[in-house]
């Protein structure tokens, strides 16, 4: 029997205005997987002083790179190279949008379905790696809405969760790096930089993002197939916030590979398959700014995928896959990560509670150390921060 079938193209979405610059980071920021804390209750009031920090720097990105992020209208253009490219291959399918954290949000797109009555939705977050902090995020914003009783707890759905080792897909990353290098006038000069979003390093450490190593085979599956015999260097961009994230840093290996005497330097971004301002801003303006300053003279980027044929071929491939396989379940995906470590004791509770029985310890250990520090100096706590 064949079902009405409906995809779902996931990503993270980006402000399209200056003026939307604020409540999109809010939106990013107020995100569990994005920041995670011991106390939930302070994620939201947090989220709004991040983004108020935040959101003038922010601003200035955005306006270099034409006044907003183009990730929307690539996106659409993307998922309708999709559903030609399915219609073509006799798999007719209606293609939709949900973002993370801007419009079209996720929401809205379930709406949709509904109104057109798909009985078998494909879900595709559009990150070739998976992540907690992407994937994940989205994954488990959809297992909510199908908990809840949205119109996704009544159909057919399955996932693909990651799919950064396809042959279509690293096929089609290669053929962009061969044009751009062989475009080049000395390729055989060129160093190779893969730089792949990174991510705090907790996530890989304690909580079992596998992110770190798809990125390192991804890389490994483009390099063998490239096989040229140019040098090449993974690195990590895009660090938010005081905590260690994947390392090394790019902007830390661009001034090494300077010193080191590379005047030809070739940028391929790795986890992103559409323009942004990670692309547009941070690459092409502050790393090549930087690079200058190391003495790297040819600074050159690999395009990102956007609508590339052999990229959306694959896409339609994996989509048509997982139509016929059998179904893997969004409960199912967001298990193999291992879940946010949340103690039982962090979680407020009215009451004889654990939760009550662990901060009242600690507040006797607040006691109990300001009364060593007072029998110690002779001076209180009070005293101490000026107040007595
Ligand atoms: C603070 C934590 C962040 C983590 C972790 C993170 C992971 C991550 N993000 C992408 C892809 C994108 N990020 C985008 C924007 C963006 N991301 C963060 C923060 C984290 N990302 C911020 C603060 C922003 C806003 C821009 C800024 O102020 O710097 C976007 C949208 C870009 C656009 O054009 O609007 C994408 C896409 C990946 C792949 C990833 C981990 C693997
Ligand atoms: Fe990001």
């Amino acid at each position: 029997m064949s079902h009405r079938l409906g995809v779902l193209l996931l990503n993270l979405g980006g402000p399209e205005r200056l003026e939307d610059v604020r409540p999109f980071l809010y939106n990013l920021f107020a995100d569990p997987e994005i920041i995670r804390l011991p106390l939930p209750w302070l994620q939201k009031p947090l989220a709004w002083f991040i983004a108020t920090m935040r959101h003038r720097r922010s601003r200035e990105n955005y306006r270099q790179i034409g006044g907003g992020s183009p990730i929307r209208h690539i996106t659409e253009e993307q998922a309708n190279a999709l559903a030609q490219q399915l219609y073509q291959t006799g798999h007719p399918a209606q293609v939709y949008i949900g973002m993370r954290y801007w419009h079209p949000f996720t929401e809205e797109a379930i709406a949709q379905i509904e109104r057109d009555g798909v009985e078998k939705l494909v879900i595709l977050p559009l990150y070739p790696q998976y992540s907690i902090s992407t994937s994940g995020s989205s994954l488990r914003l959809l297992e909510r809405l199908r908990q809840t009783g949205t119109y996704l707890a009544q159909i057919e759905h399955t996932v693909i969760p990651y799919w950064y080792q396809r042959p279509g897909y690293i096929g089609a990353m290669v053929d962009l790096i061969r044009q751009t290098l062989y475009g080049l006038p000395a390729p055989d000069r060129v160093h190779l930089l893969f730089s792949a979003h990174g991510v705090p390093r907790s996530y890989v450490d304690k909580d079992g993002d596998p992110y770190q190593e798809q990125i390192e085979i991804c890389v490994e599956l483009i390099v063998k197939a490239l096989d040229c015999p140019n040098a090449h260097t993974l690195t990590y961009q895009s660090r938010v916030g005081p905590v260690e994230w994947l390392q090394p840093y790019t902007e830390d290996v661009i001034p090494e590979l300077g010193a080191q005497g590379v005047r030809d330097l070739l940028v391929i971004p790795i986890s992103f398959v559409s323009e942004h301002i990670e692309t547009l801003q941070e690459i092409d303006m502050e790393y090549r700014e930087l690079a200058h300053q190391s003495g790297i003279i040819h600074f050159h980027r690999v395009p990102a995928l956007n609508t590339h044929p052999r990229f959306i071929q694959d896409l339609a491939a994996a989509v048509v896959e997982a139509n016929t396989a059998s179904s893997v379940p969004l409960n199912q995906v967001i298990n193999l990560q291992k879940p946010v470590k949340i103690y039982p004791q962090e979680r407020w509770q009215w009451g004889l509670t654990p939760a009550a029985e662990v901060w009242n310890g600690r507040l006797a250990m607040v006691g109990f150390m300001a009364l060593l520090m007072e029998m110690v100096t002779g001076w209180g706590p009070l005293h101490l921060v000026g107040l007595m």
